[in-house]
C-alpha cells in the first residue's frame, strides 16, 4: 500500500511518559478530524491542532518507508508514528517492516480509528465530541482543558498512564496552571509538557 508522509525527522520525544527519549518521527499526512486548512478550522471536530500535516511525499510500500525512517535516525531505533492521524495509514505491513529494521514502534493517535496489532507503545489523545475506538494502551494524554472532555470520563479506560497536556495557544499559561491544579487534586493524573517547544527542537 502506498503511504503519504508529511515529514520524517530525528528528535527527542517531547511529550508524555517517554519525554526525553530519542526517536524518529514519522508524520503521516491527513486527519479525519480536520482538513488541515485554516479556513476549515472553526468548523472542524478538532480545532486546536498545532501541526501542519497537509501534503507531502508518497512512498510506494512499507519497505521503502521503513528504510527512509532508518536513514534519518542514525543509531536511534525508536519511531514515533504520528500525523495527522496515523491510524488512517499505519498498517501491519509497516509495523512489520519497522520491527524488521529493529525499531520499537510508538504511535500518537486520536483514538477514533482502529490500529493494527503489534504496536509497542500506544498513546491515545482523546478529542471532545468524538467516539474512542482505541480504549486501551500505554498512555492516555488528554489536551486540557477541553469542554466536553473532562478527565474523569476517561479514568475507567485501560491505560497504564493518565496525563493532562496544557492546550497550546493564546491561553497556554492559564491552561498550564489549570493542568497543574488538576494533577494536585486528582493524583492519578500527571502533567505532560511539550518540552520540545520549550527547548526549541522539532
Ligand atoms: C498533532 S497530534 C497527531 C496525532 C493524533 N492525530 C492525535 O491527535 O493524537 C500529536 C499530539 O499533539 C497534541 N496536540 C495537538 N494540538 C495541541 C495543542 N494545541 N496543544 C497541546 N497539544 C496538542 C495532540 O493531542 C496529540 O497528543
Ligand atoms: N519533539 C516532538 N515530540 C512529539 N511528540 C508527539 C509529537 C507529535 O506531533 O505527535 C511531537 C512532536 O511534534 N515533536
Ligand atoms: S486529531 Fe490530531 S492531527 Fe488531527 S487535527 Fe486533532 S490534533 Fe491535529
Ligand atoms: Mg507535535
Amino acid at each position: 500500500m502506498p503511504y503519504t508522509v508529511r515529514e520524517i525527522f530525528h528528535s527527542l520525544q517531547g511529550e508524555g511518559v517517554q519525554a526525553g527519549r530519542p526517536a524518529v518521527f514519522l508524520r503521516f499526512s491527513g486527519c479525519n478530524l480536520w482538513s488541515g486548512r485554516e479556513e476549515d478550522r472553526a468548523a472542524a471536530a478538532c480545532r486546536f491542532c498545532d501541526t501542519d500535516f497537509v501534503g507531502g511525499e508518497k512512498y510506494p510500500d512499507a519497505q521503502a518507508l521503513a528504510g527512509a525512517v532508518r536513514n534519518v535516525g542514525g543509531a536511534t531505533r525508536t519511531v514515533v508514528v504520528t500525523g495527522g492521524e496515523p491510524g488512517l495509514q499505519l498498517d501491519a505491513a509497516l509495523v512489520a517492516a519497522l520491527h524488521g529494521l529493529g525499531f520499537e514502534v510508538a504511535v500518537e493517535t486520536n483514538g477514533t480509528v482502529d490500529l493494527p496489532p503489534g504496536i509497542d507503545w500506544v498513546c491515545v489523545s482523546p478529542k471532545a465530541g468524538t467516539t474512542l475506538k482505541v480504549t486501551r494502551g500505554d498512555e492516555l494524554k488528554l489536551v486540557f482543558p477541553q469542554a466536553g472532555a473532562a478527565p474523569e470520563t476517561f479514568e475507567h479506560l485501560d491505560f497504564t498512564h493518565f496525563l493532562v497536556q496544557p492546550m497550546d495557544g493564546p491561553e497556554r499559561d492559564a491552561n498550564t496552571r489549570a493542568a497543574i491544579a488538576h494533577c494536585l487534586t486528582r493524583p492519578r493524573w500527571r502533567l505532560s509538557l511539550q518540552t520540545h517547544k520549550i527547548v526549541g527542537i522539532p
